[in-house]
């Protein structure tokens, strides 16, 4: 059973065909880790595996709901962070995951600050955070180590190494070199 799984897919922006034929799958505790010059298509095929837009050609399917985290981090910048958490992740009827995630990220201490007030790296890790709280099995990550530090880049390692343990799966897209044992490497 896929978690997340693309038969034969085609993905087109502006006109022009990115990729074609892309086939992979993902089950319970696995990994893709997706790599690939600029501009190739990388963040086009997670959008692809969040739904976001539709494939050319192909078929992708995928276990709802999935936890993306991309360029926005989609926080209001106005609360402090918890509670900016909180708002995601009491939709995804989850209030007590929130502190968890935010100590599996390193920023416990700053769950009380506004939103605005953290450093691009902290918000990096605020999104990842919510990605944690989210409670979601598939787990779609557009360079997640971009703007992280060294010991980010591990505590996020362990957070998807813990994901995975615990029968979740995670793509990857990244140009930063990150640990995912066994993973498949999608090369575009
Ligand atoms: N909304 C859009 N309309 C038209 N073209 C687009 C759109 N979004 C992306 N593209 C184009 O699609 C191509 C792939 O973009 P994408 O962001 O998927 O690449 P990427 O591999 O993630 O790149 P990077 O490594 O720079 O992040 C690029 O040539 C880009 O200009």
């Amino acid at each position: 059973m896929s978690l997340l799984a693309f038969h034969d897919v085609a993905c087109d922006r502006g006109g022009r065909r990115l990729f074609a034929g892309l086939s992979f799958a993902l089950g319970p505790g696995e990994a893709a880790l997706l790599t690939g010059p600029n501009g190739i298509g990388k963040s086009s095929l997670v959008r692809l595996a969040a739904g976001l837009s539709a494939p050319a050609a192909g078929r992708i399917d995928r276990e709802a709901p999935a936890a993306l985290a991309a360029e926005a981090a989609a926080l209001d910048t106005e609360l402090p962070l918890a509670a900016a958490l909180g708002f995601w992740a009491a939709l995804d009827g989850g209030r007590e995951r929130v502190a968890p995630a935010l100590a599996a990220m390193g920023i416990g201490h700053l769950a009380e600050v506004p939103v605005r007030f953290l450093s691009t790296g902290q918000r990096k890790r605020a999104a990842l955070a919510r990605v944690v709280a989210s409670g979601a099995r598939l787990w779609l990550l557009d360079e997640p180590a971009n703007g992280l530090d060294t010991a980010s880049v591990a505590a996020l390692e362990a957070a998807i190494d813990a994901h995975r343990a615990g029968g979740g799966a995670v793509l990857v897209a990244s140009h930063v070199p990150i640990a995912l044992p066994d993973a498949q490497d999608l090369r575009l």
